[in-house]
Parts: C-alpha cells; structure tokens; sequence
C-alpha cells in the first residue's frame, strides 16, 4: 500500500523573485491532490545579496565549499524559507505536525553540467531545526553523480499529471517559463522528453531592469509597444544551444544580456519575448513529435507579448496553446508542487531523474533526508 504524505514543496527559482510554498498530499506515484500556494516575494537588497552569491559561487569547484559571506547568505536565505513555512501554516490554519516533509530547492549559484557541478545553497538541517519538520534537500546532485545534467527534475511531476490528456490519446508539452525555459513532454505512448529549451524571462528581466529599474515587464505592456529587431533575433537563436543533439540543462548566465544601446527600451523588450518563444519553438525540433497542446506554466506565461509570440508560432505548426489555469492546474504554483512530489518520491527512493529527462544512465533516486 503506497503511503499518503502531506508535503510542502520550496522553491526559489533563477529569477530570484521570491520563495514558492505549495502544499501536496501525495504517494509521490499517482495519487496527487493539489492544497494551498503562497508567493513569498525577496525585497530589492535580499535579491542583491542572491545575485552576490551568484559571484561568489563562480570560483568553486567544489558544490559543499562555502566562503563565509555566500555562508551568510546561505543562512539568511534559509531563515526565510523557515519564516515563509510559518506564513504558510498561520495563513492556511496548518500546524507544523500535518505536515511530514519539506521539499527545499533552495538557489542554484551555479549549473556547470559539461563539469559535473551544480551548487544550490539552503541549509537542510537548520531548515529541519527551525521548522521542527523533516526536509529532503539537495535533489539534484546525484543525477549528477551518475552522469545526469541535473536538470530538469519538474518532469517527473509533469507526467503525473498528463496522465488524463494521455486517457484521450493526446501528446503533451509542458513549458515552463521560468528565467530559463524547459519542456516536458509526453506523447501519446506515453514516452517522456524533457530538456531545458532555452532563455525564459531572464533576459527580459535584465534589460528592463537596466533601462528602468522596475524587476520584470509587467504583462509584457513594454514588449507590446516594441517591435522585433532581426539581427539581435539571429545572434541569440544561432546560439549553438539550439543545434547541438545534446540537450544541455542551462544556468541563468549562460546568454549574455542585451547591451545598453542595442535597441530601445521597447523593441529590446519585444526582441527578447520574440527570443524566449522562438527558442521553446526551435527546441520542440528535439523531440520525438510536435506535441498537439502545449500546456505553459511559470511566470512568463503573465508575459502577454511572449504569448501571443509563442501562439502564433506553435499554431502555424499545428499545436494548441493553453495556460496552466485553461488546464486546472496553477501555473505559479507548480514548480513548488512538483518539489513536495519529488519529495515524498526520495522518502521511498523513487527515480527523481530519467534518461528521457536529464540524460542519466538510468533512473536515479536523489535528496538527502534531515530530521528536525
Ligand atoms: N505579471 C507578470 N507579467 C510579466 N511577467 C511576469 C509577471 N509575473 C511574473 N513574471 C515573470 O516571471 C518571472 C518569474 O517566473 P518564475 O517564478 O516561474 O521563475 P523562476 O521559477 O524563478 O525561474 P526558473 O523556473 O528558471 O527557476 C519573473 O521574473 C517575470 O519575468
Ligand atoms: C540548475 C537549475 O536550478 N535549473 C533550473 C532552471 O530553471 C528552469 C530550468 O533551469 C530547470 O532546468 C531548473 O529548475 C526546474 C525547477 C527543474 O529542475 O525542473
């Protein structure tokens, strides 16, 4: 008899807007029942102190090496994944003992697939302590270990849920469109395929950034007044990213930002929706069939310019395009869901990675358990 536990999933993603808190109650197999989510946004100076961890982490080579001040920013970060646990219990009337496991993403500092090397900092223990619940953490080293890129690892959740789009003989792709993009699909049969697909909102972010000052282009309003700029279209979708057969899973630095002066405010806005759609497109090239509905999850799908870029392309070839919520789902929520079903699937050592997902030899468990 598989067990039932109720699990929280964490997670702070390459966009460093702030800690997503899902709550699951699942037997990490296909019982899935979906509770509350809670966005808990960084302010500007704790994304500053995460962006100086980004530097800070470039120099290791070894993913447990901490220099004292990214320590400190480890622990900081960790006192407010605690403090946004709290939130979450007081906010949905939880007491800590309903809850059996933590799933703790923490930040990824630094993603070198080609090296072996992935460094995400959250300290599990003093989660563990602060929060008197038990944490899995630190899901993605052994995929690597046994010859994985360590990312994606949301697939695994992906396909739980396709399960009713498969019922009715239909390919699925999942997107989502984080500060990196990644696809998850599953055909008719039932194989996955999943692979990061390119720049998400990262880039846009960081030219809005730049011009304005303001974290992100809300709606996509500053993109929806600009137009495509063709040359800087071409040098990002020439990237050998998109010709190389091995799917490499990206890093936030991997595509260099625009520089100031390429364009203006708007058309750079646009140019770079234009980029992350085409790139979604250019990457489903990879996969064993052109999925007949895209389902699209993560922040980038509230960028209506992006949207509307992605539609159109993924129309002229056939394919239908939906948001999480057109599909049930919650489209802000799911990346921390899939961290609560990755795990309770690491209590049971259950695969996490696949050859279809990340690349490894074959499936792998992965986390390290700590107790409060
Ligand atoms: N209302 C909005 N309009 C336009 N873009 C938005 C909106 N809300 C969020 N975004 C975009 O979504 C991003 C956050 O998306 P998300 O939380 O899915 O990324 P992430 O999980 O940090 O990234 P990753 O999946 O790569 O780890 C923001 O940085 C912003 O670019
Ligand atoms: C190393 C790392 O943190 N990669 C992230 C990033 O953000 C999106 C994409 O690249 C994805 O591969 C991954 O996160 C999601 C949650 C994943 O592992 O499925």
């Amino acid at each position: 008899m598989n067990v039932i536990r109720t699990a929280i999933g964490l997670m702070s993603g390459t966009s460093m807007d702030g800690i997503d808190v899902a709550l699951l109650r699942t037997d990490g197999r296909g019982f899935i029942e979906r509770g509350p989510f809670l966005g808990v946004p960084y302010d500007a100076d704790f994304r500053g102190q995460l962006k100086r961890a980004l530097e800070l982490a470039r120099p290791l080579h070894d993913r447990n090496e901490r220099p004292s001040e990214l320590r400190e920013i480890e622990l900081e970060l960790t006192l407010r994944h605690a403090a946004a646990v709290t939130a979450f219990l007081e906010r949905f009337e939880l007491s800590p003992d309903a809850v059996d496991v933590l799933g703790f993403h923490g930040q990824t500092v630094l993603h070198r697939p080609d090296e072996g090397l992935t460094i995400q900092i959250g300290d599990g223990p003093e989660l563990a302590r602060r929060t008197g619940i038990s944490v899995v953490y630190d899901m993605r080293a052994n995929d690597m270990v046994h010859g994985g890129q360590g990312a994606p690892l949301v697939p695994a959740y992906h396909a739980a849920l396709a399960g009713k789009f498969q019922q009715a003989g239909q390919s699925v792709c999942f997107v989502n469109i984080g500060g990196i993009s990644n696809l998850t699909a599953i055909s008719s049969d039932g194989r996955i395929s999943a692979f990061d697909s390119g720049p998400g909102n990262t880039l846009i972010d960081q030219w809005v950034e730049m011009q304005t000052g303001r974290t992100y282009d809300p709606g996509g309003e500053i993109g929806g007044r600009g137009k495509v700029v063709a040359s800087l279209a071409e040098r990002y979708l020439e990237s050998p990213f998109f010709r190389s057969n091995v799917r490499r899973s990206l890093d936030r630095g991997d595509f260099a930002p625009l520089r100031p002066g390429e364009a203006s405010l708007e058309d750079g806005a646009r140019t770079l929706a234009h980029i992350a759609a085409a790139s979604i497109i250019k990457s489903a090239d990879f996969l064993p069939e052109t999925p007949s509905t895209y389902i699209v999850c993560g922040g980038g799908r509230l960028n209506r310019t992006l949207m509307a870029e992605f539609s159109t392309m993924a129309e002229r070839l056939g394919s239908n395009v939906l948001t999480a919520e057109e599909t049930g789902f919650d489209g802000d929520a799911m990346e921390a869901e899939a961290w609560a079903y990755l795990a309770v699937r690491s209590l049971d050592g259950l695969p996490l990675t696949f050859p279809g997902t990340t690349g490894v030899g074959a499936p792998v468990s992965g986390g390290v358990l700590a107790k409060p």
